[in-house]
């Protein structure tokens, strides 16, 4: 059994987060075990209040989890603060992690601060050179860049680029706030770029694609595929849970993380 680490917020409403995290891990197939950095009271249409954990707490489920269980792969989401960003740092490189996906949650969709602007300049200067796969929004993108974004795909380009010289080895700029009928992340790994392309849902059940993407790349690479096919199992999984989410609460509501399980192959009911 392939083992991955979440390292993120809890969402109270089961979107996104470490429930998005989990749900994606074992619709895979794949154990999750999952240390929380942060709770939040939220639901499909706002965050009311958020408390991050702390730090000793933190550590102690770092150290719980790395001194029993084989992880295979870290995947990161919601980290807070600089301080916390500094202890999970301190932590992979302790436990000697090789296989980390960052998703840099700065900005929930609706519209609350996930991490202060220290732990922005913290993440970008000593998380990202340990990633082997980050995975920016556009606006992520931007704000880690320190400038104004422009959705297109020239733009996205340029970003990949220059991001990955903070030390990723692959950068997924995700395209889920393009306009247009395509749903178009950019894909850079130091020498060429890659496109993973589907069409545009016109739903408003996108709470936690985001975490649900970078999960599921976390859960394929820790199966062992190549980072390619990860990619692109981690986008079908995606495009598929979108498509087949059912109607939960008043706002953006969550995915179907289990779509696929019924669903043929070809992801199609
Ligand atoms: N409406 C949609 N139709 C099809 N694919 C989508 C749609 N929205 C997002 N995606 C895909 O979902 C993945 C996540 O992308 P997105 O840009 O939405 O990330 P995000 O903004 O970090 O997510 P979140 O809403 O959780 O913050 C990408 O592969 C993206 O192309
Ligand atoms: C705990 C937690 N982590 C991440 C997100 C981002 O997800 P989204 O952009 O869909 O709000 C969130 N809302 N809450």
């Amino acid at each position: 059994m392939q083992k991955v680490l979440t390292i993120a917020g809890s969402d109270s409403g089961g979107g996104a987060g470490i429930q998005a995290d989990i749900k994606t891990c074992q619709a895979l197939g794949v154990y999750s075990a999952s240390v929380i950095t942060a709770l939040t009271a939220q639901n499909t249409r706002e965050i009311t209040a958020v408390a991050p954990v702390e730090r000793a707490m933190i550590r102690a489920q770092l150290d719980a989890v790395f001194n029993d269980i084989h992880i295979d792969v870290v995947k990161t989401g919601m980290l807070a603060n600089k301080g916390t960003i500094q202890l999970v740092v301190n932590r992979l490189r302790a436990y000697e992690v090789e296989n980390l996906v960052v998703d840099p949650v700065i900005t929930s969709t609706s519209g609350t601060v996930l991490l202060t602007e220290e732990g922005l300049d913290c993440l970008r200067t000593e998380l990202l050179p340990l990633a082997s796969v980050l995975t920016p929004n556009i606006d992520e993108a931007a704000l880690l860049l320190g400038e104004s974004p422009t959705f297109d795909i020239k733009w996205m380009k340029q970003a990949a680029k220059r991001l990955q010289r903070f030390g990723p080895q692959i950068v997924v700029v995700k395209g889920g706030h393009l306009e247009g009928s395509e749903a178009v992340d950019v894909v850079y790994d130091g020498t060429t770029f890659t496109m993973l392309q589907s069409s545009r849902i016109h739903t408003s059940s996108t709470h936690g694609t985001g975490c649900t993407f970078a999960a599921a790349v976390a859960a394929s690479l820790a199966k062992g595929m190549v980072y390619k096919e990860a990619l692109q199992t981690a986008k079908t999984f995606t495009h598929t849970a979108i498509a087949h989410a059912f109607p939960i609460g008043t706002g953006k509501g969550p995915l179907n993380h289990y779509a696929h399980m019924q669903t043929d192959n070809k992801g199609v009911r």
